[in-house]
């Protein structure tokens, strides 16, 4: 699907989907589990990769309002989860079975990661895949992880990329692994680790990025009754992951949620772009408002404050869950995305309709995402008109609204650059076509409906609207 974007004025209330991290963490909680309900899940293209797993592990899952049958769906890849709004998720009780098949995780590197560390604890080989983004991106510091405590765990093509072959039990022990790359890594080997006999020790050979998404993790554990724990150099615990030496997850956990549900928050990476709208092209005088804006450990929440230094009066009632934000002239500002990364294309787009420069620093695991995010939005936000300087660690937008004019762009069959893009197209002269904007259902697939009621310019050509 192509979608033409043209400047508009935007008005009203739009909701927050839920959180994609917090929605795969939560379904695969569950399959560790005996069983436990997920309310309010994200149901989109990544979280039902997800969900696949959790049934080829010999879980289910459907919708929890009965419409759907645990047992008929526990092997349908095509379950229909649309709209629920919650799922009945029947755990594998820390126990995956050997899958019948290969396990495709689509486009979601949250999927792969996560589900390859679950596939070692099988007694029995697991074969996982992805499509050509996902089969490009990096995964051989998590397969040296898992051969390293005695796993078979490789590349069939011996480059560190997907299509994968994993072969379990895992039993647990400690384990070196490096922090920048992804932090998905660490999220895998906790949620696994708590269910091996021995338990497992993570030592990070190199600093963490992406720490806030480890947050995520031990703040669901913890609502699962799973015990896991940051420790600096002298294996002391620390409150949070921000700069651990490493991580602890004792063995012989069991996944159980209070009363047996788990309510997924609001995404504060979807919320980027909304807010970004608003930023950009809120009727003047009016806030436009979010809904679903809960705090939780989401790092991405930083885009408030990255928003309100940009010059755009924002107010956030924490408590209500409720964003306003009113429409300024924007000035570029300095951000280091370390911990954000998923924030890079929103902060280029606004940088790109800002006056003066915008440097989006530590960016190189940007690079490492459903495409690269920092070419991407270099390069399409120049066929804006934008200036932009590429360096391997550092975007720098060179902003100016007067300079941006409507233009075909690729959105890279990333849902990311796709969305930013068109918060972007907000603001630029005449019309910009968006090429590949279904790829929205990876993580916001009701993104182009919540902008168009919010008064977007959008026409959509092709199928999958
Ligand atoms: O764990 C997660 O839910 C995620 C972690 C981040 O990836 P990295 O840790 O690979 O940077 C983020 O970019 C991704 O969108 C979601
Ligand atoms: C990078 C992302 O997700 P994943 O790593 O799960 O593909 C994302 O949603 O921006």
């Amino acid at each position: 699907m192509d979608v033409r974007v043209t400047r508009s004025t935007l008005r009203g209330t739009a909701r927050a989907p839920p959180s994609k991290s917090y929605t795969h963490r939560a379904l695969l909680a569950a399959g560790y589990s005996d069983g436990a309900t997920v309310e309010s899940p994200l149901v989109s293209a990544d979280t039902r990769a997800t969900a696949r797993a959790v049934a080829a592990f010999g879980g289910s899952v459907a919708p929890a309002d009965g419409a759907g049958d645990g047992a008929a769906a526990t092997q349908a890849a095509d379950l229909d989860l649309t709209d629920a709004d919650a799922l009945a998720v029947e755990g594998f009780g820390g126990r995956p079975a050997v899958p019948d098949d290969v396990i495709d995780c689509a486009n979601s590197g949250t999927t792969m990661r996560l589900v390859t560390a679950a596939a070692a604890l099988a007694d029995g080989a697991t074969v996982l895949t992805g499509d050509g983004s996902l089969r490009s991106r990096p995964q051989g510091p998590l397969l040296d992880a898992l051969a390293d405590l005695g796993v078979r765990a490789e590349s069939t093509r011996s480059n560190g990329q997907a299509p994968l072959v994993v072969a379990g039990p895992l039993g647990g022990g400690e384990v070196a692994i490096p922090g920048d790359v992804s932090s998905q890594y660490v999220t895998a080997l906790l949620m696994a680790g708590a269910v091996t006999d021995d338990g497992v020790e993570v030592d990070l050979t190199t600093p963490l990025k992406s720490a806030p998404y480890v947050d995520i993790t031990l703040e669901l554990l913890a609502d699962f009754g799973v015990e896991a724990t940051p420790v600096d150099e002298a294996g002391d615990p620390l409150d949070g992951a921000a700069g651990a030496a490493g991580f602890t997850v004792p063995g012989g956990q069991t996944y159980a949620p209070t009363d047996g549900t788990y309510a997924v928050p609001g995404d504060f990476s979807s919320i980027s772009y909304l807010l970004g709208a608003g930023a950009v092209a809120a009727a003047p005088g009016e806030s436009l408002r979010i809904e679903g804006a809960r705090p939780s450990a989401q790092g991405d929440a930083a885009i408030v404050e990255i928003v309100e230094r940009m010059g755009a009066p924002v107010e956030w009632d924490r408590e209500a869950g409720e964003i306003a934000v009113e429409r300024a002239e924007l000035s570029g500002v300095t951000v280091d995305v370390g911990d954000t990364p998923d924030l890079l294309p929103t902060i280029a787009a606004l940088g790109a309709v800002a006056d003066g420069e915008t440097r989006i620093e530590n960016c190189e695991h940007v690079r490492y995402k459903e495409t690269d995010r920092v070419s991407a939005m270099a390069e399409e936000l120049a066929a804006m008109g934008a200036e932009t300087t590429e360096e391997r660690d550092v975007l720098t937008v060179h902003g100016g609204e007067s300079d941006l004019r409507g233009a075909t762009v690729d959105g890279r069959a990333d849902h990311r650059i796709v969305m930013a893009l068109s918060v972007a197209a907000l603001a630029a002269e005449g019309t910009t076509m968006v090429r590949g904007a279904e790829h929205v259902d990876v993580s916001f697939p009701g993104f182009f409906d919540a902008v168009a009621d919010l008064g977007m310019g959008v026409e959509r050509d092709g199928a999958g609207e």
